[in-house]
């Protein structure tokens, strides 16, 4: 993957998202689509973002029994995502069931610990100790699963990425510095991210709500070339 950055078209409008595509696509490397857009537009919105011509990323976030889950991704399997989410939290069963259901060409990857979450969340939740610590454990069960990587934060990439050699890391809650963090929690730079070990950096507000979403675009990516953390020709 050439330009690891994909955007995250968090909107219910589909003239809107196809906007924004078009116009930040040379700046890319793929589309995130969301439960937002996939609620409004369903597969014939994804379908149609597909003719933009860059790869889709489902994030779909899937949750839910094993039997469920695995019907729900062949359901998806036409749309020939590239990579498409499901929750670890969902146990071995339900992750192998997802693996099992997908393309061979796509990423099945497990969300760990959102971003929007810190300590004090887990714990609310009844799940004591850090981000990080939960990161580990739910990224060792979807790599025992099978599955092909995980979404984590840019904290917990570089820990988790060297315990894992050919795994692929999606990390989101990425801010260019000094931008709003919104309701991530847990945050750091697409540069920083990508020099940690993330494999896909998913941006969404930084571009998408910024005046000129095909400029910011453009400055992450130089921002990601200057720190020398991609390719050159990228
Ligand atoms: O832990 C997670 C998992 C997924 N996301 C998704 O990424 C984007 C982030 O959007 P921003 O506007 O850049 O905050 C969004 O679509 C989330 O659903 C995440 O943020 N954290």
């Amino acid at each position: 993957m050439s330009n690891p950055v994909f955007v995250a078209l968090d909107t219910p409008d589909l003239r809107a998202a196809e906007a924004l595509a078009r116009s930040i696509a040379p700046h890319v490397g793929g589309l995130k689509l969301g439960l937002e857009f996939f609620a409004a537009n369903g597969p014939a919105g994804v379908r149609f973002l597909g003719e933009v011509g860059l790869p889709i990323f489902l994030d779909l976030k899937l949750h839910d029994i094993p039997n469920t889950v695995g019907k729900a991704v062949a359901a998806l399997a036409p749309l020939a995502p590239a990579i498409l989410t499901v929750h670890a939290a969902g146990g071995r069963a339900m992750l192998e069931a997802a693996r099992a259901a997908a393309p061979p060409a796509c990423k099945v990857v497990a969300v760990t610990v959102l971003t929007s979450l810190d300590a004090a969340d887990l714990a609310q939740a009844g799940v004591h100790g850090t981000p990080a610590a939960q990161v580990d454990r739910l990224a060792d069960l979807t790599r025992a699963a099978g599955c092909d990587g995980i979404v984590c934060s840019g904290e917990e990439v570089g820990q988790v990425s060297a315990r894992w050699p050919g795994g692929t890391f999606v990390v989101p809650g990425l801010r260019p510095a000094g931008s709003d963090v919104g309701d991530q929690k847990r945050v750091l730079t697409p540069a920083d991210a990508l020099q940690r070990g993330a494999s896909v950096l998913v941006i969404g507000r930084p571009i998408t709500g910024a005046p000129d979403p095909a400029e910011a675009a453009r400055a992450i990516a130089a921002s990601l070339k200057a720190s020398a953390a991609l390719p050159a020709g990228v």
